[in-house]
């Protein structure tokens, strides 16, 4: 089964390059000063030039207040925005609304009890990330390299389109899809030499791996 992939966390132009051309569908910018993959509004909007069309430019925040939202969007062009933090289904809403673009909405699941919000989720959301739920003293809500039990998700369905993430990888990513059906998967340190520094040959493996 082949999966629609986004590559997370890209901050140079040769790593979207390399992301676009293996076939990748989605190239997240993080907006969030903590991170090592952050980029400012001004770098995002040169690297949103490289992207090619019909790749989708996903914008990522985290418990972003109105004001960073209208600053980072008069100044990028992005398709859609992700939000990675402790957002409410209404605040979702509310994101969509302001910004009149889709909202992903990353969900994380450490156990079974983490999966009904995302039929909350489903009702606001365009698209849902399932991720893996990061430990409570995490630097990072996501980006972790952190893999939950895949197989809470085996045979489950929700009312959108979902990618699976956490601790993906080359070598892991197509038994993921196989056990669990996902549409779609996300990666970011699991295509990284280093946190923060994209290795074009694991993009590349990771792209293969997720469409074989
Ligand atoms: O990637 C980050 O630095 C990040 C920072 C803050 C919130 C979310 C972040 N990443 C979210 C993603 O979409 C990652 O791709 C996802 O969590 C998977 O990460 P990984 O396990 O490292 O592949």
């Amino acid at each position: 089964m082949s999966a629609a992939v986004k590559i997370c966390g890209l901050s140079e132009p040769e790593s979207i390059r390399a992301a676009a051309e293996a076939g990748a569908r989605y190239i997240g910018f993080v907006f969030f000063a903590k991170s090592p993959r952050a980029v400012t509004p001004e770098r995002a909007a040169e690297l949103a030039e490289v992207v090619p069309v019909g790749v989708a430019r996903v914008g990522l925040f985290v418990n972003p207040e109105d004001a960073l939202l209208t600053e980072v969007l008069a100044q990028v062009p992005l398709d859609i925005i992700q939000l990675h933090g402790t957002e409410s289904p209404a605040r979702v809403a509310e994101v969509r609304a302001l910004t009149g673009l889709p909202v992903m909405k990353a969900v994380g699941v450490a156990g079974r009890e983490d999966l009904d919000q995302l039929w909350d989720y489903g009702l606001v959301a365009d698209l849902l990330l399932v991720d893996a739920k990061p430990a409570p003293d995490a630097d990072l809500p996501g980006g972790n390299g952190l893999a939950f039990d895949w197989r809470l998700l085996v045979g489950r369905r929700w009312l959108k389109p979902w990618l699976l993430a956490g601790g993906l990888t080359p070598d892991n990513v197509a038994e993921a899809i196989r056990l669990t059906g996902a549409q779609g998967v996300d990666v970011s340190s699991g295509v990284e030499s280093a946190p923060g520094v994209k290795d074009l040959g694991k993009i590349r493996a990771f792209v293969a791996a997720a469409q074989s």
